[in-house]
């Protein structure tokens, strides 16, 4: 247990005051036990003092009593005379008039041996009435030597009190014997005894030898005569003996006794101890009281000190619970710490700030001076700077933190960037915090890398381009220099990405932007805008455009023949091409996103003229693109304002049948009158336009399909619809058939789609189920365009087809081209042997029909036949070839 410990100090502090208790205790103890005998021996001194003072005054009374009883013989010369001489009247004036001189004695009297009074003081002389006790007046007269003698206590037959007589007798002139007698009331007696004593409970007797007791104070009036027990004799005298009953009450008393001068008469006092005891009592409540009061104030200072050490301990204990709390949470930081006081000492530190700062833990202790610690650090941070400098480091430091400004940071030699805060305590010292926030920089370089940069290739991104293009032309304007953009798209990359995968397709722009950067100048910019889009800024070419854009020609040519070499792609070796589009920047202040508009508009001219190759924007085309934007609104106008209308073209078999009709559909412009597909099919399949394009166009055949079915002239008539790649990819196309077919009734055989030959080979698997399912439902497909694609003979066994259809650039070489005659008849040939249909579209001269129905080809489509005209025509012209038939 410590020394100091908490319970340590309660044992003390208890000890302490049961000490004080005791000696409390001990101390009232002895106080009060010395007062006792103090009492007791006050009281046994007052006892002797008054028994010895009783003692003289008695005798004193006795001895006036005597010498008036003694002086008789000689007052009424009785030595010399006899009884009858004696005249009573003057013996009695006589005696009155010497009684008078002792005023304690009622009278004397002269009493013969008979006990007939010869003659007494009181005022009946002679004849006074005596009532002796018994055998009083003999035991007197009896007596060999004549001594005062006293008798029993007896009631006055006169005055009705308690007296005592005193009596010796006195020799005649004959030797007979009278006897000389005082009466004495008792009362006067005890006060002589008593005169001027104040003693508490003072029991005085005065009694014979043997017991018998003649006066006593109090007085007792329950006998004349009684005998006291034990005889005085036998209480043990040897000093004061407070064990004795008392005389009178026989209580526990002090009894202390004298004889005195008369016959075997002792005066005692009895005191009881209650009495001498009784201011004692007094003091010792006092005592007690006193004694209790400081034992309650040793108790409550004692209860006081302990509750007090209990709350000390408490306190203690909760200070040292909020001190282990705050270390652990000081531990617990991610950030290091440092407390100083306000002499700018170290008072307390945490462990991240050993582990931040490794190197200062051998010198970290209490009270170091904080500019030391800053001198250790100035070692390391500055390895390689002098005295001075270091010096000089230390006193910014200091100065910052006299003043702090908020957090810092700080790059240590190792790389790490610590950011500092430094905060005044209330009492002037310092918290310094250390953060470690190396990650949160490296983070924070990435997130700006991520968002200026493109993570795969490494280049500025379109962000990043913008805003360099944007101060590059506010350069240029500055400058009058001109400079170029050139934007540039690998052809057919996605192909590759498809076929060889993303991995492939990564390495490849990797590569690209390698040797993109290997074409331009320091200050030029190379940018990824996504895909395989790059953007190459040459900047400050010439003041003059001529100049600048033949410079730019040559970087463009110059990425042509860099881009054409072959990479190696993995395990792959593979040739790609870029088509570059090329703008001048400079001279205007233009908008960075025209710039790049334009440039992009000129790479999709090289597109469309053959990729491959660098084009310079040219502002005709901006207008085609506009043109081109115009008329995508104009067609989403015309989808919901209904402005599209379906024209059939016919098809006819070999015997001049009309078996059906390919569904075309026109675009009633409000302006432009009805146009045909070419002048918006395209656009319309670029955006999502097509897909509800078609669909209007699937519903209207099916409508129309099922118009027919009530016609026994038209219900054999089988329609063909175009099916655009786009719309064909829906996920949903085969449930919307379906639902067409449903909601309009038509019987679906007659349903032809026509799909084209590139579209079935996008993807072939789902193609094959797409035709898979609806074929199910009996609708029928087509290949359109036959020949043009790469088409093989094992996807062609795999599709669910009924017809291919020649497309109409062999149809129109016939007999011109041989290539396209050899191509038709294997097509015609493939057909047969697949045992498919096989139709030949856009057959404008007989001899083309001729051909191809010489080669087996039995259906025909085509302006020889048939236009695409409106349903109303084209059911007229069924009439009538129906007609002719018949
Ligand atoms: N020179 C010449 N041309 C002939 C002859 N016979 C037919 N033609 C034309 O050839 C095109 C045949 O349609 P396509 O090959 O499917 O080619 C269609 C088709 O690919 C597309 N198209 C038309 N309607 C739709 C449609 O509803 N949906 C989709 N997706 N495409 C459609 O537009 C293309 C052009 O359609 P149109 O302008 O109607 O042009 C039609 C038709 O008018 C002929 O003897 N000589």
């Amino acid at each position: 247990m410590n020394p100091s410990s908490p319970a340590r100090i309660k044992i003390y502090v208890s000890g302490a005051v049961a000490f004080f208790l005791a000696s409390v205790a001990l101390v009232a103890a002895t106080l009060v036990w010395n007062a006792r005998q103090v009492a007791l021996a006050d009281s046994a001194t007052q006892a002797t003092r008054f028994v010895a003072g009783a003692e003289a005054a008695l005798n004193r009374s006795l001895l006036s009593v005597d010498v008036l009883l003694a002086s008789m013989d000689e007052l009424l010369g009785l030595s010399t005379a006899m009884v009858d001489w004696i005249d009573s009247d003057s013996a009695s004036q006589r005696l009155r008039s010497s009684a008078r001189q002792n005023l304690m004695v009622r009278y004397v009297a002269l009493v013969d041996a008979q006990g007939k009074v010869i003659a007494s003081s009181d005022a009946a002389g002679s004849r006074l009435a005596l009532d002796l006790p018994a055998g009083f007046l003999d035991e007197v007269l009896n007596q060999s030597v004549s001594t005062l003698m006293v008798s029993q206590p007896v009631v006055s037959f006169a005055s009705a009190e308690k007296v005592l007589y005193f009596a010796r007798h006195l020799k005649m002139a004959d030797s007979s014997r009278v006897v000389a007698l005082a009466e004495l009331p008792v009362t006067s007696l005890s006060s002589v005894l008593v005169q001027g004593v104040d003693i508490s409970g003072l029991q005085v007797t005065l009694e014979r030898a043997g017991g018998q007791m003649l006066l006593s104070v109090p007085g007792r009036e329950d006998a004349v005569t009684h005998t006291l027990s034990p005889p005085l004799e036998t209480l043990d005298d040897s000093g004061p003996n407070w064990r004795a009953p008392a005389r009178l009450s026989g209580e526990v008393a002090l009894v202390v006794y004298r004889p005195i001068l008369y016959q075997d008469l002792r005066i005692s006092a009895s005191i009881p101890q209650r009495d001498a005891l009784a201011s004692w009592r007094t003091e010792r409540n006092a005592v007690a009281l006193t004694a209790l009061a400081f034992l309650a104030m040793i108790l409550a200072a004692g209860g006081f000190a302990l509750r007090y050490i209990d709350r000390m301990t408490q306190a203690r204990l909760a200070i040292a619970q909020s001190k282990a709390t705050l270390d652990q949470a000081l531990e617990s930081m991610v950030s290091g710490f440092v407390l100083l006081d306000g002499m700018q000492r170290v008072v307390q530190w945490n462990r991240r700030f050993e582990e931040i700062f490794p190197w200062l833990q051998p010198m970290l202790a209490p009270q170091v001076p904080f500019r030391k610690v800053l001198e250790e650090k100035a070692r390391h941070h500055l390895p390689h700077a002098s005295d001075a400098e270091r010096a000089l480091w230390i006193e910014h430091r200091l100065a910052l933190q006299a003043q702090p400004q908020g957090p810092h940071e700080q790059s240590l030699p190792d790389g790490r960037v610590i950011q500092i805060t430094e905060r005044v305590t209330p009492d002037s010292g310092l918290v310094i915090t250390y953060h470690d926030v190396t990650a949160l920089r490296q983070a924070s370089a990435e997130i700006e890398s991520l968002a200026f940069f493109d993570p795969l290739t490494n280049l500025p991104n379109r962000r990043l381009l913008m805003d360099r293009m944007q101060q590059a032309t506010a350069a240029s304007v500055r400058s009058g220099q001109h400079g170029a953009l050139l934007f540039l798209d690998l052809d057919h990359f996605k192909t590759l990405n498809d076929t060889l995968g993303h991995e492939v397709g990564d390495m490849l722009l990797r590569q690209v932007a390698q040797r993109l950067k290997t074409c331009v100048r320091r200050e030029d910019t190379v940018a990824r805008l996504g895909g395989d889009e790059f953007v190459v800024m040459l900047s400050d070419l010439s003041e003059h455009s001529s100049e600048a854009a033949a410079y730019a020609r040559r970087v463009g040519q110059k990425i042509l023949r860099k881009l054409n070499q072959p990479y190696t792609l993995g395990t792959h070796t593979y040739h790609s091409t870029p088509s570059i589009g090329a703008t001048l920047m400079g001279g205007a202040m233009q908008p960075s996103v025209d710039l790049l508009k334009q440039a992009d508009i000129a790479m999709y001219q090289v597109k469309s003229q053959g990729r491959n190759a660098l084009c310079f924007f040219d502002p005709q085309m901006q207008i085609a693109i506009s043109q081109r934007a115009q008329l995508e609104s104009d067609l989403q106008l015309a989808l919901t304002g209904r402005q599209f209308v379906l024209h059939y073209q016919p098809q006819f078999h070999l015997d001049g049948r009309m078996v059906g009709a390919e569904a075309l559909i026109r675009w009633r412009h409000p302006e432009r009158g009805l146009l045909t597909p070419g002048h918006f099919i395209g656009v319309a399949e670029e955006s999502e336009l097509i897909v509800p394009m078609g669909h209007w166009v699937l519903r209207t055949a099916c409508e129309q399909l099922a118009a027919w079915q009530g016609d026994a002239r038209y219900r054999h008539v089988q329609l063909s619809v175009n099916v655009s790649a786009r719309q064909f990819r829906q996920r949903d196309f085969v449930a919307r058939v379906v639902e067409v077919l449903r909601e309009t009734g038509a019987r679906p055989h007659l349903l032809k789609l026509e799909l084209t030959e590139s579209l079935v080979l996008d993807n072939v698997d789902d193609t094959i189920a797409k035709m898979g399912l609806l074929k199910t439902k009996g609708v029928r497909f087509s290949v359109d365009d036959f020949g043009t694609g790469y088409s093989s003979l094992a996807y062609l066994t795999r599709l669910p087809l009924d017809q291919l259809k020649i497309d109409q650039s062999f149809v129109r070489n016939l007999g011109v081209k041989h290539t396209d005659d050899v191509i038709v008849q294997t097509i015609i040939g493939m057909a047969r042997n697949l045992e498919l249909d096989v139709i030949a579209e856009g057959v404008e001269t007989q001899a083309q029909k001729d051909f191809l129905a010489l080669h087996g080809c039995q259906f025909f489509q085509g302006y020889l036949m048939g236009r695409p005209m409106p349903v109303a025509d084209l059911e007229a012209q069924l009439g009538t070839s129906s007609a002719a038939l018949a």
